[in-house]
C-alpha cells in the first residue's frame, strides 16, 4: 500500500494539530484519505480513541465541509461504535483541497460544552483558520515532493552517468571537479573520493580545460595520453555549461582510446574474423601446420612466418589473431616494402602535432598503437631499413613506442607477428638484418611450403576456388577437365595460392562450356600453348615438356640472368652451355609461350 501524502508529513501535521488545538482551545484531528488519523491534538484520542468511521469522513471529502451539532444522532453516525452516544458535542470537519484533489481532512472537536459554544460561534473564522493551516500542509507536502524529484532526478542522472561506456566528469567555473562517475575514476586510476575536489588542470595536465571553458570554447575528441604512474590513453571532449550568458562550469568526457578503436574496427570490419577454416587445403604438410598454428595462437610469443608470396602469410597470421585471446582486439597489418622508406617510421610508431612538415594537427597514432591489445603483422619484414630495425627491436624490448617528434612513451601491448619471403638468415649474414632483430622475431618459426611442394592441394583449391567464382560471377560450371586438372597439377605456381586464385577466376570467365577446360587456363598457367596434355599426347612430347618445366622453374627462381642460368644449371645438373642448348631446342615446342616469359627474353 502507498502511504498517503499527508502521512509523509506526519510530524508537520502533528505539530499543526497541537498548535491549532492551543490557538483554538478545541482538540484538533488530521485524517488522510485512507480514512487513517495522521496527527491530534492529546485529548481527541484521550476521548475517541485512534479509529475513525470510515462513511463520515468519506463524506467530507465528497462534500468539502461538515459542521455537526449532534455527534452520535447526526445521519453519518450510523453504523459508528459511538452511534446514540458519542463524547463528543460537536464537530466542524473540513476538507483540504490541493488542487483540486481532497488530501484528507482537519477536523475541530469540542468535548466539552464551553468548546462546544466556541465552535459553533465562531464556526466561519474557524473554517477559515483551518483552510489556512491546511495551506500550510499542502506547502510541505509540495516541499517534500520537491525534494522527493530532485533526489530522484540526481538518482537517475548518477545511474545514468554509471552506465555509460565513457568517463563523464563536471567541474565549476573555478575548475573544481563536482562530480565524476565511475568509468572517469577508472580511466584515470583515481578513486571517486580524490577526484570530486581536485583541480581539473591537476587531472588532465597540458590541456589547459579551465581556460578552455571559461572562454566559452568546446573540445571535439582530442587525444590525450600521459606517460607516467598512472598512464592515460583517452580521447577527450569538453562543453561548457551555461547559466543564461554566464559559464558555469562544463561536462568533459573521456573515451577510453582502446574502446575507441575497437569500436571503429569492428564498423569497418577490421576486426579478425578470419578463422583456421579459412585456410583450405588437405596436404600433410597444410593440416599439420594448421595444426601447429592453432596451438601457438594461444600463447603471446612473437611469431616469424617464412614463405613464399601468395602461400597464405596473412590468412595465417589473421586466423592466429582470431583464436588467440586477443580475438577482441584488432588486428593491424602493415607491409613494410610498400611504404616508402620516409614514411614508414610514422607509420609504424605514429608521430606528434609538428614533428615534420605536413604532419597533421593533433599528430597520429602509429600501427603499433592501433593495434595495442590485439595483434600486429609486419608483413616483409625482411625489407625494413636497419635503423627502423633498431627502434623496432628496442619497441619489442621495451614495450612502448615514442612517437617522431614526441618525447612521451606510449605503453604498448601488441603481439607481433612478421612475415617475409626473404630468407632472413642469409639476411643476416650479410649484415642487412640485424641478428637480434631475427632471434626476436623469430621465437616461434612457422614456413609454409610453397604449392608447388604440395600438389595434393591443388584440386583442393582450385575446386573451392571455382566453388567461389562459381557464385559470384553466377555460374554453374560442375568441375574440371581431366586435362585441365593435368595442368593445373603440372604448374610451378611461382605465384602459389594466389596465382591459382587468379587463374581459377579467369578460367570461370571465360569457360562456357560444363567444366573447365584446359584451353580456358591462362596461358601462363597452360604453358605449352594451344596444344595442352592429353592422352593421346606422346611420351617424347611428355618428357619434353616436363624437362622444359623444371628448366623454367629453376630460371625462374634463380633468375634469367648470366648467374641465374648458372645456378640453375648447377641445381639440374647439367652444363651452362647445355641448359642453353636446352632452352633453344625447346622454344619450338612452346614457341608461344616462351615468347611472353620475360625470363627467357633476359638472357
Ligand atoms: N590455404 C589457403 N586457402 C585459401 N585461400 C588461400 C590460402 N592460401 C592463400 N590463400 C589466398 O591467397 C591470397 C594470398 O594470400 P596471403 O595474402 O595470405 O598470402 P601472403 O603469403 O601473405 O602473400 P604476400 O607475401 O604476397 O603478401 C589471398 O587471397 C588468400 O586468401
Amino acid at each position: 500500500m502507498t502511504i498517503s501524502r499527508l502521512m509523509k508529513i506526519k510530524d508537520s501535521a502533528q505539530h499543526a494539530a497541537i498548535a491549532i488545538a492551543a490557538a483554538l482551545g478545541v482538540e484538533v484531528a488530521v485524517i488522510d484519505t485512507d480514512c487513517i488519523l495522521v496527527a491530534t491534538s492529546k485529548g481527541y484520542v484521550e476521548g475517541k480513541g485512534a479509529q475513525i468511521h470510515r462513511p463520515y469522513i468519506e463524506t467530507v471529502l465528497k462534500e468539502k465541509v461538515i459542521i455537526c451539532h449532534n455527534p452520535g444522532n447526526f445521519p453519518l453516525c450510523a453504523g459508528c461504535r459511538f452511534e446514540g452516544n458519542c463524547p463528543e458535542k460537536a464537530e466542524v470537519l473540513c476538507a483540504i483541497d490541493m488542487d483540486g484533489e481532497m488530501i484528507g481532512v482537519i477536523t475541530m472537536i469540542a468535548f466539552n460544552n464551553e468548546q462546544r459554544n466556541k465552535l459553533l460561534e465562531n464556526t466561519g473564522p474557524l473554517l477559515e483558520f483551518i483552510r489556512e493551516m491546511g495551506e500550510l500542509l499542502i506547502g510541505k507536502i509540495r516541499e517534500r515532493e520537491a525534494m522527493e524529484r530532485m533526489t530522484e532526478a540526481h538518482r537517475l542522472i548518477e545511474t545514468t552517468l554509471d552506465s555509460v561506456n565513457d568517463g563523464i566528469i563536471t567541474f565549476d567555473w573555478k575548475g573544481k571537479v563536482t562530480h565524476a562517475n565511475k568509468v572517469a575514476c577508472r580511466l584515470l586510476g583515481v578513486k571517486s573520493a580524490s577526484l570530486v575536489g581536485a583541480f581539473i588542470d591537476n587531472l588532465l595536465p597540458g590541456k589547459n580545460l579551465l581556460e578552455t571553458v571559461r572562454s566559452g570554447r568546446t573540445i571535439q575528441r582530442q587525444e590525450y595520453i600521459s606517460s607516467g604512474a598512472n598512464p592515460v590513453h583517452c580521447l577527450i571532449s569538453v562543453k561548457p555549461i551555461y547559466m543564461g550568458e554566464q559559464v558555469t562550469g562544463a561536462v568533459l568526457s573521456l573515451s577510453d582510446f582502446r574502446d575507441v578503436r575497437s569500436v571503429v574496427y569492428e564498423f569497418a570490419g577490421m576486426k579478425g574474423n578470419t578463422t583456421f577454416d579459412a585456410i583450405i587445403g588437405a596436404s600433410e604438410q597444410i593440416t599439420e601446420l594448421k595444426r601447429q598454428a592453432m596451438q601457438i595462437a594461444r600463447s603471446d610469443s612473437t611469431i616469424l612466418i617464412q614463405a613464399e608470396s601468395g602461400t597464405g602469410k596473412e590468412l595465417f597470421a589473421r586466423a592466429i589473431h582470431s583464436a588467440s585471446p586477443r580475438a577482441k582486439g584488432s588486428f593491424v597489418a602493415i607491409n613494410c616494402a610498400a611504404i616508402p622508406e620516409t614514411l614508414l617510421e610514422s607509420e609504424l610508431f605514429g608521430y606528434e602535432e609538428g614533428a615534420f612538415t605536413g604532419a597533421k594537427r593533433g599528430g597520429k597514432p602509429g600501427k603499433f598503437e592501433l593495434a595495442d591489445g590485439g595483434t600486429l603483422f609486419l608483413d616483409e619484414i625482411g625489407d625494413m631499413p636497419l635503423h627502423l630495425q633498431a627502434k623496432l627491436l628496442r619497441v619489442l624490448q621495451e614495450r612502448q613506442v615514442e612517437r617522431v617528434g614526441g618525447t612521451r612513451n606510449v605503453s604498448i601491448d601488441v603481439r607481433i607477428i612478421a612475415a617475409t619471403h626473404q630468407d632472413l638468415e642469409t639476411k643476416v649474414q650479410t649484415g642487412e638484418f640485424r641478428s637480434d632483430l631475427f632471434y626476436r622475431l623469430n621465437v616461434i618459426p612457422l614456413i609454409i611450403p610453397p604449392l608447388r611442394e604440395r600438389k595434393s592441394d591443388i584440386m583442393v583449391l582450385s575446386k573451392y576456388f571455382l566453388k567461389k567464382y562459381n557464385q559470384k560471377l553466377r555460374k554453374k560450371i560442375q568441375g574440371f577437365t581431366y586435362e585441365a586438372a593435368e595442368v593445373l597439377q603440372q604448374y610451378h605456381w611461382p605465384g602459389n595460392v594466389r596465382e591459382l586464385e587468379n587463374a581459377i577466376e579467369y578460367a570461370v570467365n571465360v569457360e562456357n562450356g560444363t567444366h573447365i577446360s584446359a584451353t580456358s587456363l591462362p596461358k601462363r598457367v597452360l604453358g605449352l600453348s594451344s596444344k595442352p596434355l592429353c592422352s593421346s599426347t606422346p611420351l617424347a612430347e611428355r618428357v619434353k615438356r616436363y624437362e622444359l618445366n623444371q628448366i623454367m622453374d629453376a630460371l625462374r627462381r634463380y633468375g634469367a640472368g648470366v648467374s641465374g642460368k648458372q645456378m640453375a644449371a648447377r641445381e639440374l645438373g647439367i652444363s651452362v652451355p647445355t641448359l642453353y642448348r636446352k632452352i633453344k631446342n625447346l622454344k619450338g615446342c612452346g614457341e608461344e609461350f616462351i615468347e611472353s616469359d620475360k625470363l627467357f627474353s633476359q638472357s
